[in-house]
């Protein structure tokens, strides 16, 4: 998207037009229908010009920002908002509205060959829907008038993303119902790609429209990719607010931060709590944490700076004419496979689910919420998919295999299997794996530091993230963070066996293991994905997870006896139970048990 600044000011009000200087209607606006019908109480409109157009344009065919308000106001409407998609601001003065206690918004885009990008669609759907909602309350709602210059490419591609993207899921039904209320042309359907995403025309060459997701799988693509399109900082902000409602979080004072829920390490102490709760293993995936926010407009990834980015992707209802879920939020690691014959693969593993169509889910037992994923949100976008690819259910407008990615449950396994875990599944993984997780077979979702979520890392992936630094004297600085404000680890020594320039990463936020024989911290990666350090409390659980020094053998040893104690043997066989009964339950149905 644009700056507002960058677009050229060459609006000239109309008493400083100089005189023989005529300024010219653009091309084919006199013969073009001044505005169309509404659409959810959206005009579509050619851009209004104003006087010192005059001499170009004959007065049976002038409209300017008071003849909009004069012929809208005899069809019986008010308009309460302008948004205007013109790449410049030679037509009129916004000042034209504001004066007059209309909103003016400007959301500049290229016309010609090019298609509003991704940013500029995502600013335009959430201004139109918050507007809308906003005036549902009122006693009599204002109308939105959107123009481009003549109000049929740019206003229509806008206006039928945004029925796509609130109400109607298919793309064909949208463009029918924009031809149909602003005749008479519009861009080939073609312009957008078949999932709704702004697509560049073929001749454009500008390179500036935000890169599609169907050539994704030519890139190379790693974990520090930025995925999905910029989000309005309002509309993020609003976000903010929806996940912790959602999670049932008090509002933030100040600047909310991410509210996940984190694993403590390992240590001799907190070993203790396999024994007295009921716990289940799974790996610990081993690529980049993301919420999800699965809303009525799209679906935002949400990264451990809390920021928000929107991506294409569909999750429908169970019953999928219910369309598709609205404030559900989960959560998972996005990984990379790499898939023999089909090279790499972006997935992304759901393993929590904290939400539900904006009833929080947080305080029912994990258990729940892991079945949650698969029945409410894994499953049906399997099943229709199947159902649009065998062509049982149609809509040709919707490719699931050019979403950014898949998404999957991730699986969790009675304790017991722990060592198969670690000695066959995870060596036969096809992306990377640090450990293992512990979850509370029981638990809430806890927000923030879960001091009953145990993660265990191979020691040698023990892990710290300081923040480095190279002070003016090229003194190598590391810091941590203790009550939000930078604590400098006095002594700490850091080492790059992997070549790095220390000054090019001064202000990074770098992984580091700790290497007992020469004391010193070994940085292993950049954390491109994190701005703070760890915080002073993780570090000493870290370092004590690494003088307790539980390997492998001592961990499953652990487990082994655990495992013999009678509470897990009890659980065991009670689930051993619920799951033949399932499956039972499935074959009389004649339905496949669900994997
Ligand atoms: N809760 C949970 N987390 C998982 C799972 N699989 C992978 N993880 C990841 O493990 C992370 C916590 O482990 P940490 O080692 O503290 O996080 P990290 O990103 O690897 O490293 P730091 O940022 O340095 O703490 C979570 O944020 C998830 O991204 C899982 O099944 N459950």
């Amino acid at each position: 998207m644009q700056h507002p600044q960058q677009i050229r000011n060459d609006y000239a009000p109309p008493t400083k037009v100089g005189r023989g200087r005529i300024k010219e209607a653009p091309e084919g606006w006199l013969d073009c229908p001044a505005f169309g019908e509404p659409i959810d109480k959206i005009i579509p409109s050619k851009v209004p010009l104003d006087e010192t157009f005059n001499e170009s344009v004959p007065p049976g065919k002038r409209y300017s920002s008071k003849q909009v308000v004069n012929k809208q106001r005899k069809a019986g409407r008010e308009i309460g908002l302008v948004i205007d998609l013109t790449n410049t601001s030679r037509y009129y003065s916004p000042a034209e509205w504001t004066k007059q206690g209309t909103k003016h918004l400007k959301i500049p885009c290229k016309g010609r060959d090019a298609v509003p990008d991704n940013e500029s669609v995502n600013t335009f759907v959430y201004e139109v829907m918050m507007y809308l909602e906003r005036q549902k309350h009122t006693k009599t709602p204002k109308y939105i008038l959107v123009h481009c210059t003549h109000g049929h490419n740019r206003t229509g591609f806008m206006i039928i993303h945004y029925l796509v993207r609130t109400r109607i899921s298919c793309v064909a039904e949208a463009i029918r119902i924009f031809a149909q209320r602003r005749p008479p042309e519009w861009k080939r359907p073609s312009d957008l790609d078949l999932n709704g995403e702004a697509k560049p025309d073929d001749d454009d060459d500008n390179g500036d429209v935000s890169p599609v997701h169907n050539d994704v799988e030519e890139k190379v693509i790693t974990n520090d990719d930025v995925l999905g399109d910029a989000v309005p900082f309002d509309q993020q902000e609003a976000l903010r607010i929806v996940c912790y409602r959602l999670l049932e979080l008090p509002p933030a004072r100040g600047h909310a931060q991410f509210p996940g829920s984190h694993p403590v390490s390992l240590d001799s102490d907190n070993l203790q709590l396999l024994r007295q709760r009921y716990y289940y293993a799974t790996w610990k995936a081993d690529g980049t944490r993301y919420m999800m926010l699965i809303m009525r407009d799209g679906c935002f990834l949400i990264d451990r700076n809390f920021c928000f980015r929107r991506v294409q992707m569909r999750f429908p209802h169970r019953n999928l004419n219910e369309g598709p879920h609205d404030m559900t939020l989960i959560d998972g690691e996005m990984i990379i496979d790499t898939v023999p014959d089909s090279g790499l693969k972006r997935r992304y593993l759901a393993y929590d689910l904290m939400a539900l169509d904006s009833v929080s889910k947080t305080k029912l037992p994990f258990s729940e919420r892991w079945r949650l994923i698969e029945d409410e949100i894994i499953r049906p976008r399997h099943n229709e998919r199947k159902m649009f690819e065998s062509g049982a259910k149609s809509n040709p407008m919707y490719k699931y295999d050019m979403e950014l990615f898949s998404a999957r449950r991730k699986d969790f396994w009675l304790l017991h299997t722990a060592k198969r875990v670690l000695k066959e599944f995870i060596p036969s993984l096809c992306h990377d794996a640090d450990g293992l997780i512990f979850q509370g077979w029981d638990d809430p979702y806890v927000t923030r530091t879960h001091e009953g979520l145990l993660k265990w890392k191979y020691p040698e992936m023990n892990s710290v993230d300081f923040l480095f630094e190279v002070g003016n004297d090229n003194r190598q600085l590391v810091f941590l963070y203790e009550r939000g404000k930078k604590k400098l680890m006095d002594g700490s020594r850091m080492v790059f066996p992997n070549g790095e320039d220390p000054s090019s990463i001064s202000g990074r936020i770098v992984e580091c293991s700790w290497n007992k024989e020469q004391q010193c911290w070994v940085c292993i990666r950049v954390r491109f994905d994190k701005s703070t350090p760890n915080d002073i409390n993780t570090y000493r659980k870290v370092m004590r997870s690494i003088t307790d020094n539980i390997t492998e053998d001592k961990l499953l040893e652990e487990i082994t006896e655990i495992i013999s104690l009678p509470m897990y043997a009890d659980r065991k066989k009670a689930d051993e139970r619920m799951a033949h009964a399932k499956m039972a339950q499935h074959r009389r149905r004649g339905q496949m048990p669900p994997q």
